[in-house]
């Protein structure tokens, strides 16, 4: 089984036509899961919905905390990539023994339709968790780095190997 946790993050922002604003609402995850006629064991959990500027180190925990606490060996967290590699930083030293867990998110919500990475780096994100040996990665781009290689290019929006 591979569990997906949702921390929130520009890949589940939604758009408001009125105010020109982005927001939250529920996670896009099932219907993305969904119309890609995914047919893996999964299991969808919320943690947050947040923008990863805003996340904390106690918000870090508790992801630590579900990822040590589920049973699965297989774990996506999906995550707004401004501090995806902190995040996977604090994961990775918390020692989770065993374990694949792997980070993605986008550029581009979801909610705006074929211009968004989303649905791309989400199913990268799910072909890496499956075979990529216990450790803490970011799947962004096509690509996958291990926590401690990887920085995001805040020029050109993409990730890249340190
Ligand atoms: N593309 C993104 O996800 C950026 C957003 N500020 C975040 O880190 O949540």
């Amino acid at each position: 089984m591979i569990q997906i946790f949702v921390t929130g993050g520009t890949f589940d922002k939604e758009y408001n036509f009125v105010t020109g604003k982005l927001f939250f609402q529920d996670s896009n995850l099932p219907e993305m899961l969904d119309r890609g006629r995914c047919t893996l064991d999964l299991n969808v959990r919320t943690l947050m919905m947040v923008d990863s500027l805003e996340l904390t180190d106690l918000d870090r925990e508790n992801i630590v905390n579900n990822c040590r606490g589920v049973a699965t060996n297989q774990i996506l967290i999906t995550h707004g990539t401004d501090t995806m590699q902190q995040t996977a930083e604090y994961i990775a030293k918390a020692d989770i023994q065993g374990k694949t867990i792997v980070l993605t998110g986008a550029m581009i919500p979801y909610a705006f339709g074929s211009s968004s990475d989303g649905f791309f780096n989400l199913g990268s994100a799910l072909a890496f968790v499956q075979s990529l040996p216990p450790g803490v990665y970011v799947a962004m781009n096509g690509r996958y780095f291990s926590w401690d290689g990887v920085k995001k290019n805040r020029s050109t929006g993409y990730f890249e190997p340190v």
